[in-house]
């Protein structure tokens, strides 16, 4: 069982304190929405509770069951969708869903078909439209074989059935991981018990 403990957590940037005093104990089967107006600090948090971003004070450390994982180690625990993601342009879809196996692994061998991308296997993702980007990099990371899964703003760029299909992978999902979503569109994070607004 994975824990992600944050500790009075502050972030500035020159100078300007994008949030601080945040604590929080985060689990699986508890999934969380950080919700707040843009700009607010969302994507911000959520990178510092990666660990891809360092806090600017408090801490942030990472437990499965009683063993501490080091910050260095944890992205080894965690699949990211985000706009800030980028997805390898110069790869078509097949040597992408390779490359991400051969990093990360993944738990299907029928990603292109849940995606619905069968025409699309040789195009390359630079060619791709946005929505097919984004509908890839939520498949890569719900698919991932890894406990905590990050999410910003993760339905940009789907249409209606897409989003469908993002609330049902969710809903298959929140018993197995620990899940944390950044969004301030509420059908993107119904399914959260938790929600954490950042003013
Ligand atoms: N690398 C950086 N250097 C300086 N300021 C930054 C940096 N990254 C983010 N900021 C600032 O931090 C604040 C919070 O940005 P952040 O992207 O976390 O907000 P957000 O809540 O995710 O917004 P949105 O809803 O628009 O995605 C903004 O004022 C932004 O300009």
């Amino acid at each position: 069982m994975l824990t992600i403990y944050a500790q009075n957590l502050g972030k500035k940037f020159n100078n300007e304190w994008i949030f601080r005093n945040f604590s929080f104990e985060f689990q699986a089967n508890k999934p969380v929405a950080i919700t707040g107006n843009n700009g607010s600090g969302k994507s911000t948090l959520l990178q510092v509770i990666s660990g891809i971003l360092p806090a600017s004070e408090g801490k942030i450390f990472y437990k499965v069951n009683d063993k501490v994982i080091t910050t260095e180690n944890f992205y080894k625990y965690l699949a990211w969708a985000s706009p800030y993601m980028e997805l390898v342009e110069e790869l078509t879809l097949t040597e992408m869903i390779q490359f991400h196996k051969k990093l990360k692994g993944l738990q299907t061998a029928h990603l292109v078909e849940i995606l619905r991308l069968e025409n699309a296997r040789h195009k390359y993702i630079k060619n791709f439209s946005s929505g097919m980007k984004q509908r890839l990099k939520l498949g890569l990371a719900f698919y991932s074989p890894v406990p905590v899964l990050l999410l910003d703003e993760p339905t940009t760029n789907l249409d209606q059935e897409n989003t469908l299909w993002y609330r049902s992978e969710m809903q298959r999902l929140l018993g197995e991981k620990l899940i944390i979503v950044a969004s301030n569109q509420p059908e993107e994070y119904e399914f959260c018990k938790v929600k954490i607004s950042l003013q």
